[in-house]
């Protein structure tokens, strides 16, 4: 079966345990949800899939062999591809720059790779954006280029860590159409971190909710919508800075 999994995945940083006995799975043409508070441990399970971070437990899969000790850039060449938080575009550089160097790191002649980047800004609809300076675009073009670079090589799997963050919700709307037409179009299986839940519920076939490092719900939307320990999870930050993520889930 070909899918993206991690099994039982633990990973401890002097002590403190960021991910406890993890599994899940992600699969071609679904888009997967994680969710869970500051601090759950959805940035360091991205980590682990990528290959940035070793579990201290667990195995992580794909299509049933293990991706044990393989470097990102490995990792990478082997089909998942992520987005960071704050997109870590080359600010300096052209746009279409950004994405053939990505081609070019996997392997494309020039040639190859900046046609791949031409193509695939055109079908991210940002094809007019080629000649512009990374780093003078607007937040949320930022963002998509960041999603085009990952795109970069037809990858099987693309993990987006937290792609909606600073956005308005008509933003975060096209933002869920992409994410769509990557899953429905070119088949990928996608993982999305958000913390703007309700993007999540509305675009996810399956989520799965962290808190402190463990799994404490995993299903459709309804059944998170349902959940009193999500809602649980979540109450004990609303004081803070998760409020909106609150009211979405009554
Ligand atoms: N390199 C590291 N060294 C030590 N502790 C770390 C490291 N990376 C993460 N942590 C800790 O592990 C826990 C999980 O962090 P992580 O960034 O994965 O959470 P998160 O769910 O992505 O949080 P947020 O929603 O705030 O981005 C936190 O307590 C964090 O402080």
């Amino acid at each position: 079966m070909n899918q993206l999994s991690t099994h039982n995945v633990s990973v401890t940083f002097a002590g403190l345990k960021a991910l406890s006995s993890v599994t899940l799975d992600i699969t071609p043409g679904h888009i997967s949800g994680l969710i869970g508070p500051n601090g759950a441990g959805k940035t360091t399970l991205v980590n682990v899939l990528t290959g940035f971070q070793a579990p201290t437990e667990g195995a992580i899969k794909l299509d049933g062999s293990s991706l044990a000790g393989l470097k990102p850039h490995q990792v990478r060449r082997r089909g998942i591809a992520r987005t960071f938080q704050g997109g870590r575009l080359f600010r300096d550089l052209p746009v279409i720059d950004n994405l053939e160097v990505t081609g070019v790191g996997l392997g494309m002649s020039r040639r190859t790779a900046v046609a791949e980047a031409e193509a695939m800004l055109e079908w991210i609809g940002i094809g007019a954006l080629g000649s512009r300076i990374a780093g003078t675009l607007p937040y949320t073009d930022e963002r998509r280029v960041a999603i085009g670079r990952a795109l970069i090589g037809r990858p099987a799997y693309i993990l987006l860590d937290e792609p909606a963050a600073g956005m308005s919700s008509h933003e975060a709307a096209e933002l869920s159409a992409l994410v769509r037409r990557i899953a429905r179009e070119l088949r990928c299986g996608v993982l999305i971190i958000e913390h703007n839940v309700g993007l999540v519920l509305g675009l996810c076939d399956h989520i799965v909710v962290l808190d402190s490092g463990a799994v404490i719900e995993e299903g459709t939307a309804a059944a998170i919508r349902a959940s009193e320990k999500v809602r649980h999870a979540y109450m004990g930050t609303a004081a803070t800075n998760d409020l909106p993520v609150a009211e979405t889930l009554q």
